[in-house]
């Protein structure tokens, strides 16, 4: 019944997205409904992450998913209701931050969620894209088709190594290699079993894996072959550059197209026509973020080098509401502890908080739309270089 709830709400066909739904593993304190009588009119699920922050560490985040609440009943509070129940257990057992995947911007932000992470997309003309420019180390590698089995098994520790440099990057539960259980978005659902290319680096060391399928498409007898990729996971710039020259050379392929990228994806810079690259999928913001516990959050992420931000938190629900005096060490690792009674450098809503955290928007940016103040000449700045990521965040699953 609850399923059926989050399936009609959200508007999704009867199939694959039911049976996913049908076997999401239950567990206890996680899985919500209101009921009208005997109805299940609303829905709503959550589930314990590890999220990757800047600097390599991991925090603890509540994941919120399949939130439905049934045509007939919505308006009249039952989000709310479910929401407030959720985010005050989620601070009572001791998780910093909660995630969701927006489906409209427009509900959120009035639970203190902050847009967090974009995904960007192209779509590559591969006839006009000259080429990808491979380094000299990327040719000493290894390329090599994986069975499922393999790559299921090789995949989840170079996840795990390449979600240390990729802030934003949730866990992949152990099913999500072997089936779509728990996840949106997801390489294995809605078609024929995809393909998987592993990239050992010149020591045999699993350095790239990526999972595609090919649509064989032809334009009259011309093959016009659309290659789709469904993930991509690289620890080093060679494996990247190499798995993209492999999708550009495979034969019969006149497009690849990749929705799920971060968006500092590098891929228009490795081809010798970077225009070949142009916007394919959503370019959109993804993960929304709330933070329960900004003392925890804070101290958990590194920073670019020593100083001190004093914050002023402004969150309407209590949770992170209050000023935090932030201050790091030269090695980029940080204290944060309420201050209540020292002076604040920025004044922020909660919102703006979660969007700052992972590094996706800055101070600055933030302060330029009204949505950060500056409290001491300077402290934009000061926040803008303290805060600095060389990587952008990004959430590489539909959680
Ligand atoms: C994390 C995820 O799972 S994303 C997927 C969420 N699910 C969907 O979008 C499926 C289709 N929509 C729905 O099921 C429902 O409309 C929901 C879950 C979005 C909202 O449920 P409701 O019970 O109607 O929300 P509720 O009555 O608590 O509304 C809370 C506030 O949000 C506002 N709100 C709710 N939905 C929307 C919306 N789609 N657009 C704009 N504002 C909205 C309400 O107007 C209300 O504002 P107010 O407090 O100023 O009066």
């Amino acid at each position: 019944m609850w399923a059926d709830t989050v399936r009609t709400g959200t508007h999704r066909p009867p199939g694959r997205g039911r049976s996913r739904l049908n076997r999401l593993p239950f567990v206890p304190g996680r899985f919500q409904g209101a009921f009208d009588g005997d109805e299940c009119v609303g829905a709503f699920r959550s589930a314990r992450t590890e999220l990757a922050v800047p600097g390599g560490g991991l925090v603890a985040a509540d994941v919120i998913a399949d939130v439905a609440v049934l045509p007939t009943h919505r308006r009249r509070g039952l989000l709310t209701r479910m929401m407030d129940r959720e985010l005050r257990a989620a601070a009572g057992r001791g998780e910093p931050l909660a995630l969701l995947i927006a489906a409209e911007p427009t509900v959120y932000g009035r639970f203190g969620f902050g847009p967090a992470t974009r995904l960007t997309g192209y779509r590559v003309d591969v006839l006009r894209a000259g080429g990808v420019r491979l380094p000299a180390a990327a040719a000493t590698g290894r390329l090599q088709l994986l069975p499922r089995p393999r790559a299921a098994a090789v995949g989840p520790g170079l996840y795990e190594r390449f979600r240390r440099g990729r802030p934003g990057a949730p866990a992949r539960p152990p099913q999500w290699w072997t089936d779509d259980t728990g996840t949106l978005w997801h390489p294995l659902r809605d078609g024929p079993d995809p393909l998987h290319v592993g990239y050992h680096d010149a020591a045999g060391r699993l350095q790239g894996l990526l999972t595609y399928r090919v649509d064989p498409r032809w334009d009259g007898n011309l093959p016009a072959a659309e290659l789709t990729v469904l993930d991509l996971i690289t620890t080093h710039p060679d494996a990247a550059a190499a798995l993209w020259d492999y999708c550009l050379s495979v034969d019969w392929v006149t497009t690849v197209l990749a929705e799920n990228l971060a968006p500092d994806d590098p891929l228009p810079l490795l081809l010798g026509n970077p225009r070949a690259a142009r916007p394919g999928g959503l370019d959109s913001d993804f993960a929304w973020l709330r933070v329960l516990d900004p003392p925890a959050a804070l101290a958990a992420r590194r920073y670019s080098g020593p100083g001190r931000l004093v914050l002023e938190v402004d969150d309407p629900a209590g949770y992170a509401h209050g000023r935090f005096a932030l201050d790091s060490a030269p090695d980029g690792t940080a204290h944060c502890s309420p201050a209540p009674h020292e002076s604040a450098d920025l004044a922020l809503g909660v919102g703006a908080l979660g969007s700052l955290y992972l590094g996706e928007q800055t101070p600055a940016r933030l302060h330029a739309a009204g949505l950060v103040a500056e409290l001491r000449p300077g402290a934009v700045l000061a926040a803008e270089l303290l805060l600095h990521t060389a990587t952008r965040p990004w959430c590489t699953d539909g959680v």
